[in-house]
């Protein structure tokens, strides 16, 4: 027998391996974060499954979070992404939903987190390339009884949070896993961070037509890029599913696409509206938000026995 000591050994002539890049990741029981070699990073609350922070590689900011916002599970949370399901609003006519609060209660549920994947594994994979996706779950059965009687529907969600260098996709799934149908609407409540409102259009809302929510809840028809002068709440119906764009004095900075999801809400509460709400800061915060939200709102879900439904958003920054 040859002794392998005495063999030359192939590993001591090969180079040694640059290391693998790695997602940098971390979970407290209470909040998620994961952070792309190249700077990228995102954080998710378990409360709501709320992703309350996204940063480019420089380490900018990319969501709009309120000073006062609670992260204890008291309150729903005030920026980020909260997650609206099963009603948008509230539906006083609707029996099966009518009991339940505003935006229903997932984004007040504290979601189980079901694991990370992340591109890293694939041999030869590039730090540019790598991407992480953030697993979670809420189900009637680790519901809290009170949203539980409110809503008595079997039902499933699993939400999907994917880190790309330049983007950040939001994927939501609706499974009914009851023996009777039942409605739903969802919507990701996005608050994209703006450095000053006045100087933002947001454009591929052309000729859509939309509900206006503080003006009588008139529908009426988009006619130019769409700027934000005062109190705006408008539930639109786009024909088709061009990407929503943000720009800010002339330059792109966010494109929305949606997936499945026929409504893009836009909201921002502006001075009067900020300042009523107690959880809402700075005041003059609302000049540093807007709210685009893609959802299926303007009618309903019924999902059959055994049936899902998904819709994604995917949120991408221009350099
Ligand atoms: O205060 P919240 O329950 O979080 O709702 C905040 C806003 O959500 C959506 O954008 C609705 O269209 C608005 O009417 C509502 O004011």
């Amino acid at each position: 027998m040859v002794e392998r000591a005495n063999r030359p050994s192939a590993l001591a002539s090969t180079p040694a391996l640059a290391p693998q890049p790695q997602v940098t990741f971390s979970d407290d029981n209470s909040r998620v974060t994961a952070v792309l070699p190249t700077g990228e990073s995102v954080e998710v609350l378990l409360y709501g499954a709320t992703v309350i922070s996204w940063k480019s590689g420089d380490g900018a900011e990319k969501l709009w979070l309120s000073e006062a916002a609670r992260l204890d599970g008291t309150k729903a949370v005030r920026g980020g992404i909260p997650l609206v399901f099963p009603v948008f609003g509230t539906v006083p006519n609707h029996a099966q939903t009518a009991k339940l609060p505003q935006h229903g209660f997932a984004r007040t549920s504290r979601w189980e987190f079901l694991g990370k994947s992340s591109s890293e594994s694939a041999p030869g994979s590039a730090a540019a390339d790598l991407s992480v996706k953030l697993d979670f779950g809420l189900s009637s059965a680790n519901l809290d009884p009170s949203a539980r009687e409110l809503w008595p529907f079997e039902f499933g969600l699993i939400y999907s949070v994917l880190l790309n260098r330049d983007s950040l996709t939001t994927s939501l799934v609706v499974t009914n896993d009851d023996d009777k149908p039942f409605d739903c609407q969802v919507l990701l409540h996005t608050y994209l961070r703006v450095k000053d409102i006045t100087a933002v259009e947001i454009t591929g809302l052309a000729d859509a037509s939309y509900v206006d929510k503080v003006d009588g809840a008139k529908t009426k028809t988009q006619s130019s890029p769409l700027t934000i002068t005062g109190e705006t709440d408008r539930v639109y119906s786009p024909a088709g599913d061009a990407a929503v764009i943000v720009t800010e004095s002339g330059a792109e900075i966010f494109s929305v696409t949606r997936d499945n999801l026929g409504n893009v809400v836009v909201w921002n509460p502006w001075a009067d509206k900020a300042a009523g709400m107690a959880d809402f800061a700075p005041n003059d915060g609302f000049k540093n938000m807007v709210c685009v939200e893609p959802g299926s709102v303007s009618g309903w879900q019924t999902l059959e026995p055994g049936d899902a439904f998904e819709g994604a958003q995917t949120i991408t920054l221009y350099s």
